[in-house]
């Protein structure tokens, strides 16, 4: 018994040998709840936050991944800068009609996108269903499991999934357990 934690803690010592490394945007409008979600991932704290006025950057490690993420602020102004933070971008979650250029922009083609429909919690909330026919996706996206056979052929991952980092502490999870399988 004694072996295998010390096999397993030296397997531990040595995790960064094999950690990938991936950089990625939280984008969306003022309000939907990224820097929440953000700050849920690191430290699985909920605090609240005032509305983002300048770019922000926190190291996350989810699996095997050491995320470098950018928080970015929602509202008309700060999505001025959203351009800045394109370059060698490894996976940019983010929200509604900027999708669309976000979506067409050479500077992020092949880019996975991961799209969190959060508040789920909140009565009324849009059913996934409606999220995707509002933002165009409906039959755009690759699908949600194990997509085998999507390396090499060029199609983007784009993938929608439902959310409450809030009140029922659900969805992302997945959503960033599917965006990991296409950080190379
Ligand atoms: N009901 C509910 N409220 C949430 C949820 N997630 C975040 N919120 C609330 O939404 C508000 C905005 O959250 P933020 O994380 O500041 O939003 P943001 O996307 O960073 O906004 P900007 O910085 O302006 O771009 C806060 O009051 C959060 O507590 C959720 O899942 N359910
Ligand atoms: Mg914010």
């Amino acid at each position: 018994m004694f072996l295998v934690d010390w096999f397993y803690s030296v397997l531990d010592s040595l995790a960064w040998l094999w950690q990938k490394e991936a950089k990625i945007l939280f984008l969306g409008l003022d309000n939907a709840g990224k820097t929440t979600l953000l700050h849920m991932l690191k430290d699985e704290r909920l605090v609240q936050h005032a509305p983002t006025q300048r770019p922000t950057s926190e190291e996350l490690n989810i699996g095997r991944i050491r995320f470098k993420a950018f928080d970015l602020g929602g509202h008309r102004i700060a999505r001025r800068v959203w351009k800045d933070y394109y370059a060698k971008v490894d996976a940019p979650p983010t929200g509604p009609a900027e999708l669309d250029a976000l979506l067409s922009d050479d500077a992020l083609a092949g880019v996975p996108f991961l799209v969190l429909g959060n508040k789920i919690d909140v009565p009324h909330a849009a059913p996934e269903r409606d999220l995707r026919g509002y933002l165009g996706l409906a039959g755009c996206t690759t699908g949600k499991g194990d997509v085998v056979g999507l390396a090499g052929t060029g199609v983007r991952p784009l993938e929608v999934f439902m959310c409450s980092v809030v009140v029922r502490k659900m969805g992302y999870g997945e959503g960033f357990r599917w965006m990991s399988q296409y950080i190379k």
